[in-house]
């Protein structure tokens, strides 16, 4: 079985790259880094290490790269795959949707068989949003033979991988925990199964619980420590004062999550307390800047911060953390994250309140809007 996978970077090496080989597939990564993807070829493996006190130590074989600019080598790939899937971040799927489009159209004149297509981004709907970027690229009448041959399920994923600190660019360090849940209810019956992989009839409940808890702690975690002026998660979680945030916006998504979905309340505060130990977890070095990244991403009307916020308010559920959290969200100014430095000039050329509305699309006329611009007001760097 072959499979393309779009982005060789942390959570595509240390995480999809790594079960898909383990379920027989070769994976063929695409990637812009010049450099990687030459490793790649060169060694045809690479080493993941868990983040445990053994360090334990697997090698992934039968990997492969192409230079995502190569768009008609990655192109043939795709029509010769069983499955695509990518890891870029979900502001990049506009940029690789053409390449699939032209690997789809090229696949549906032989006869290859159906396809997957499952984008392994923190986003609601990540597939979704890349079917529509790829048929925007598609003819009529590819689009409505690409509707019964390639399948777009959406999917979760979760593992915490950090930053690299190994000089060995292919070498990726990880949690041990992992979960990746797909859709299972698009997918064509003899679909190619990625063992480790949950396949679930409704993603809604598990994405939103994943992000809605391990993103919005993580953030949360991640813009409180950069204003105290840590650098990791790991010494954030040691600030009683920041997990008492962190706790306190988990119990606010929770009680969403838990209305919304019928969670059981008590197995949902065991997945919380977990989730809050993985943050801690002592092996690894996971920098406030990567979990911050993109702030304007983060503050979107339905990312992590927001839309638990605006669902919370909208049930009666007062909602303090989140918009301690929204508005440390707008404090992060970090000079090398290019969102956090153009949210850093739109707040200096607009105000707080026309920022606020622009990124989080919640207007001036909400009670959650100047109740985020009074935290925001208070809160301040303290470095
Ligand atoms: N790191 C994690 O803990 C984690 C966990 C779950 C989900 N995710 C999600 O996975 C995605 C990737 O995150 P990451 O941490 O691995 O980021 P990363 O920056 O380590 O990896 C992204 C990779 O994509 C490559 N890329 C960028 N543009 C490309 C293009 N046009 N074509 C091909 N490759 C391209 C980059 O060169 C890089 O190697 C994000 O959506 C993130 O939210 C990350
Ligand atoms: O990747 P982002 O920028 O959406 O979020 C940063 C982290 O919270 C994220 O990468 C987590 O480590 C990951 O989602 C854990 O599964």
């Amino acid at each position: 079985m072959k499979a393309v996978h779009f982005g060789a970077g942390n959570i595509g090496l240390g995480f999809i790259g790594l079960l898909l080989s383990r379920s027989g597939f070769h994976v063929q990564f695409v990637d812009v880094d010049e450099e990687r993807v030459n490793l790649l070829n060169q060694r045809g493996e690479y080493k993941v290490t868990l983040a445990n006190e053994q360090a334990d130590t697997t090698v992934v074989r039968n990997v492969s790269a192409i230079n995502g600019k190569e768009s008609d080598r990655v192109a043939q790939a795709i029509a010769e795959a069983d499955l695509v899937t990518t890891a870029v971040g979900v502001n990049v799927l506009p940029y690789i949707a053409e390449t699939i489009a032209k690997g789809i159209e090229l696949r549906l004149k032989g006869a290859a068989g159906p396809l997957t297509v499952v984008a392994c981004e923190n986003a609601i709907g990540g597939s979704t949003q890349l079917k529509e970027h790829v048929y925007g690229h598609l003819a009529p009448e590819v689009k409505e033979r690409a509707a019964e041959r390639v399948a777009f399920p959406d999917a979760a994923v979760d593992r915490i991988v950090p930053l690299q600190q190994s000089e060995d660019k292919l070498h990726v360090t990880v949690e041990p925990f992992f979960e990746w849940v797909v859709d299972r209810s698009v997918l064509p019956e003899g679909y190619p199964v990625i063992e480790g992989v949950h396949y679930v009839d409704k993603l809604g409940p598990y994405i939103e619980r994943k992000l809605f808890t391990v993103n919005t702690g993580h953030c949360c975690a991640a813009y409180h420590g950069y204003l105290k002026g840590y650098s990791t998660i790991q010494e954030t979680m040691r600030d009683p004062d920041i997990v008492a945030e962190i706790r306190g916006v988990l119990s606010e998504t929770g009680a969403v999550l838990v209305k919304q979905y019928g969670f059981d309340e008590a197995e949902h505060r065991r997945y919380i307390d977990k989730i809050v130990e993985r943050f801690r977890n002592p092996y690894l070095t996971d920098e406030v800047v990567r979990v911050g990244r993109s702030p304007i991403r983060k503050l979107s009307p339905n990312d992590r911060l927001v839309r638990p916020a605006m669902t919370a308010y909208s049930l009666g559920m007062e909602v303090p953390h989140l918009t301690n959290a929204i508005a440390a969200a707008l404090r992060f100014d970090y000079r090398e994250d290019p969102e956090a430095v153009q949210l850093q000039e739109t707040l200096k050329e607009q105000g707080i309140h026309k920022t606020l509305t622009q990124y989080t699309e919640i207007p001036e006329s909400h009670p959650l809007h100047g109740r985020i611009v009074a935290a925001y007001e208070s809160l301040k760097h303290q470095k």
